[in-house]
């Protein structure tokens, strides 16, 4: 991954007097070696250098896309510090490092139930990979290319204007509002929960203190009687590419791209690749999706996949599959990939979307005695503590299911292990939502695992172009699947293919989660023109079949 440059804005604590003060206040010890003598000046060079060497493992933290900045006010004042109520000699009773989801979740919880706590990020906003480069950014995206499409199949429009290409970075101007929100209102949860915010690098020297990189001639340790460990995950980036082409990207780097292209190739039909290929076709972009399965999102129910398949197509998506690269050539104005089954594709730019790694090099992890797997992960057992009795970890860094949804219950859930809490949960079963266009959502069992396990299903099926309200919102394509136990009429997996299927899913998974049969969406009365009445109608269609 790229370094941390010499005044990289993600250094700057820009901290104001306050907080300074507060900090002090609070406690934390500034490294001695920055505050003693000459002699020990040389000491701090050569640690530097040794931290320097640890950056370069550091993810390349994408800025905030607005310059504006917002600082995390502490809220802590000489008199309204959190009393400790853990017996031990530390400074703080937790440390968190990392404020997306997981972070901010487990920070939540920690600081509610009485602990001192202090969380550590790099960014100079709070949020997270989420917030600034992930789920946020590429949602809002979406969203835009989205009403563009829209906007573009309304005759009434189209008639009134010509067609032409819309740059990404001009529609990344809504993302931008949304990310600078977020911030606002994250930021403000911390503010209100008197939480304490460092912007740093954080590693550990042992398994109470962290050394903090606040800048580049500031260090800062801190000691703690629990961590956390939420630093979240970035694109895999494997070496036989140069990021630092102006025509290769990844997430992150793809949400910069500040020229029209008419071609790019996405490399990886994951979910990443799946929900960019829509937005690309979206905005008129002819999209090459290099798939290295012979079936796109294969753990989705097959028809479902295929209806993804089949749509893309439709926009002009040419899909290849069971392909691997071999190697890319990159050229000032083109990018050409080389397969290994000798085929070679031409592209204004490539989106490498395979996989992402857990940003755990650069913590000195190894002073704890914990490894990270070959994906820079953690394991944890069902509380969310690692090999190291106090120390846990939540969120991408531990790898399933890496969502955003599940972050946030995962780091509040290992927070409720933390304080002890005896109803906590770990999280096991999560709904997949992917924003492709239209979307994906599903709960539960696929009809492949259903019959592998030789269970008895049935299957009911509503598809969207019947409904009265998919006819009133001119939703063309989509439908609800709901697979059923056919004795006993249990609901064993939803399945939804169409707009909206990442909020319809949810009514099916409250009435999962109540062991409710199939009977409850016949019995019920729902609001009518709604895209909910496809439960009503799929039910009916699954009964009938039962006999
Ligand atoms: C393009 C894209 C789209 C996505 N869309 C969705 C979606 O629609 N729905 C969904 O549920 N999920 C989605 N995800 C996944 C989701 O973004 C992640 O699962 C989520 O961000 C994980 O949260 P986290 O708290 O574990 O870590 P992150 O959000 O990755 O945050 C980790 C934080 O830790 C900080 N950090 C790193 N190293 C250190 C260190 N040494 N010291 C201190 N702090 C450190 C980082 O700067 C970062 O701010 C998407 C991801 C991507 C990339
Ligand atoms: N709507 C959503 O929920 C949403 C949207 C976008 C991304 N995400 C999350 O982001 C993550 C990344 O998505 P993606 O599409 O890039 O990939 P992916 O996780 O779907 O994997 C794509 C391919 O890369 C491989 N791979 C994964 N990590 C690797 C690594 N470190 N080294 C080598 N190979 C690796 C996988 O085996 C797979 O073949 C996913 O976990 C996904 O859950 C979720």
């Amino acid at each position: 991954m790229g370094s941390k440059t010499i005044g990289d804005a993600t250094n700057d604590t820009g901290k104001d007097t306050e907080t300074e003060v507060s900090n002090k206040e609070s406690g934390r010890v500034l490294n001695p070696e920055h505050t003693e003598g000459k002699n020990k000046k040389e000491r701090v060079e050569q640690t530097h250098e040794q931290v320097n060497d640890d950056i370069m493992h550091h993810p390349d933290l994408v800025n905030p896309l607005d310059d504006t900045r917002i600082d995390v006010k502490s809220g802590f004042t000489k008199d309204s510090q959190r009393l400790k109520s853990d017996k031990h000699e530390f400074e703080y009773d937790a440390v968190v490092l990392g404020a997306g989801p997981a972070g901010e979740a487990a920070a939540m919880k920690l600081a509610k139930s009485g602990k001192k706590v202090v969380v550590i990020d790099p960014r100079e906003q709070v949020g997270g990979n989420c917030t600034h480069v992930g789920t946020i950014p590429s949602k809002a995206l979406r969203q835009s290319v989205f009403n563009l499409i829209n906007f573009r199949r309304d005759q009434m429009f189209t008639k009134a204007m010509d067609y032409h290409q819309v740059p990404l970075n001009i529609v990344l101007a809504k993302a931008r509002k949304v990310i600078l929100q977020q911030v606002q209102t994250h930021t403000r949860f911390y503010e209100r929960n008197q939480i304490e915010v460092i912007h740093g690098w954080a590693n550990f020297i042992d398994k109470n203190t962290i050394r903090i990189e606040i800048d580049e001639n500031t260090f800062e340790t801190i000691t703690f009687n629990k961590a956390i460990i939420t630093v979240g995950s970035r694109p895999y980036r494997p070496d036989i590419l140069d990021f630092d082409h102006p025509r290769v990207f990844d997430s992150d780097k793809i949400l910069q791209m500040d020229y029209v292209v008419k071609k790019i190739i996405i490399y990886g039909a994951g979910v990443i690749g799946c929900e960019y290929a829509s937005i690309f076709t979206g905005l008129g972009y002819k999209v090459d999706l290099i798939n290295n399965q012979n079936q796109l999102l294969s753990y989705l129910d097959s028809e479902i996949s295929d209806a993804i398949a089949h749509d893309f197509r439709q926009f002009g998506v040419v899909i290849r599959s069971n392909e691997e690269i071999d190697h890319l050539e990159t050229h000032d104005d083109c990018v050409i990939l080389h397969l290994k089954s000798g085929k070679k594709i031409k592209s204004d730019a490539i989106l490498w979307s395979n996989g992402r790694s857990g940003n755990t090099e650069g913590l000195n992890l190894e002073c704890l005695g914990l490894k990270a797997n070959s994906r820079g992960q953690l394991k944890v057992d069902d509380t969310y503590c690692t090999e190291v009795e106090n120390i846990y970890a939540a969120g991408d860094v531990i790898g399933w299911p890496s969502l955003a949804s599940a972050a946030y219950d995962q780091g509040r859930c290992a927070a409720a292990f933390m304080v002890g809490d005896r109803d906590a949960e770990p999280v096991s079963s999560v709904p997949t939502g992917i924003y492709t266009i239209p979307e994906i959502s599903c709960i539960g069992k696929t009809e492949q695992e259903l019959t592998d396990a030789k269970v008895p299903y049935e299957v009911g099926q509503a598809f969207f172009k019947h409904l009265a309200r998919a006819q009133i919102i001119g939703e063309r394509s989509g439908v609800l699947k709901i697979l059923f136990h056919r004795e006993t009429l249990e609901i064993l997996g939803i399945h939804c293919y169409g707009n909206h299927a990442s909020e319809i899913i949810h009514i099916g998974q409250a009435v999962m989660k109540c062991n409710a049969t199939l009977e409850y969406f016949v019995n019920t009365t729902f609001n009518y023109p709604t895209m909910a009445e496809a439960y009503r109608v799929a039910a009916l269609n699954g009964l009938n079949r039962v006999f």
